[in-house]
């Protein structure tokens, strides 16, 4: 029964992917039958065709110790090489704690988290300085940067801890990052005579130096206005694009969040809802009209408020 429906389901996405028919009706009835098996074709990391990158096994974190408060209980996500994600939720939910998780600043209570086929939690915290430094680039809402220096010499700063380029090469790569970013007019301006904007942009290109495969992002465009939030969000995405640096980013702009290939929605340190919205590959039309993977929600039952 289960690989009938599988096998329908698959004759209605060809078709679909022709323009002849919708395929969320038969999903409706997939979920309503409760066939979760079918998940395993994205859940399933050893499964061909998925590209697990960064993974997280059932972490969970309390905070304190005489009071506590626990942050996150039981997370289970996967994510793809090359894929933009948004964490949405309200505040208090647990995204900025699962984003430090996931970018190796902290440490789950329990459960692991994986990046390609190594246990990032088994590691020592120089080993977990090393990985951060080598793989992971960040962009938080306070940017961060040293007033004093110029954008060149921020960008360059993750270099300054490790790198094994000479100091021309990463100049070279320094210049063309900040030109990437529309700043290649002001290289040699100092931090605090750029606009908000143009500091998050050189943030962006210092994120991007040491070449990392994904970019974790806490609220990059909290205290940017409108504009400036569009902008800085289409380099993002272009960044994403052109170099497939994947990115997860924090947000409490819906609209923004609409724009991501992926949306996690988290409500009280759980996953809520977990689902795909991108439009750019057809293929990917059976992702569009489906939850990614979501034990929660697929337990509770809910099926409209994925659809
Ligand atoms: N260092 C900490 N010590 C104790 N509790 C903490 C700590 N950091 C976060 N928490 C608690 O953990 C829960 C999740 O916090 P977290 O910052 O991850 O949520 P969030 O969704 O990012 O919130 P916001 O959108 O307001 O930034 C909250 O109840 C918060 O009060």
């Amino acid at each position: 029964m289960e690989g009938q429906l599988e096998r329908q389901l698959e004759r209605q996405l060809e078709k679909q992917l022709e323009g002849q028919v919708r395929v969320k009706e038969l999903w409706v009835k997939v979920k309503k039958g409760r066939y979760g098996a079918l998940w395993g074709r994205h859940c399933d990391s050893s499964l061909e065709g998925v590209d697990v990158m960064l993974e997280t096994r059932n972490i969970t974190k309390v905070y304190g110790t005489l009071v506590k408060t626990k942050a996150l209980g039981g997370i289970d996500l996967k994510f793809e090489a090359g894929e933009f994600s948004s964490i949405i939720g309200y505040s208090g939910s647990g995204k900025t704690t699962l984003l430090n998780i996931l970018g190796a600043l902290d440490r789950p209570t329990e459960g692991s988290v994986w990046f390609q086929e190594g246990e990032v939690t088994a590691m020592s915290d120089r080993e977990l300085a090393d990985f951060r430094n080598r793989n992971i680039g960040f962009i938080f809402q306070f940017h961060h940067l040293l007033p004093e220096f110029t954008a060149l010499e921020n960008v360059l700063i993750p270099t300054w801890i490790k790198s094994h380029s000479s100091s021309r090469a990463k100049e070279g790569r320094a210049k063309e990052l900040l030109e990437l970013v529309g700043l290649k007019e002001r290289l040699n301006n100092k931090a605090t005579d750029l606009s908000g904007g143009q500091q998050q942009r050189v943030a962006i290109a210092r994120s991007l130096i040491n070449e990392p495969a994904i970019i974790l992002a806490d609220e990059p465009t909290g205290n940017l206005d409108s504009e400036t939030t569009e902008q800085v969000y289409s380099l993002m995405r272009e960044i994403n694009a052109t170099l497939n640096t994947a990115f997860i980013v924090v947000t409490h702009n819906d609209h923004i969040a609409a724009k991501s290939d992926r949306i996690i929605e988290m409500k009280d340190g759980l996953i809520l809802k977990d689902y795909l919205t991108s439009k750019k590959n057809p293929e990917k039309v059976w992702e569009d009209v489906a939850p990614k993977y979501c034990r929660h929600c697929y337990e509770d039952g809910e099926e409209n408020q994925l659809l």
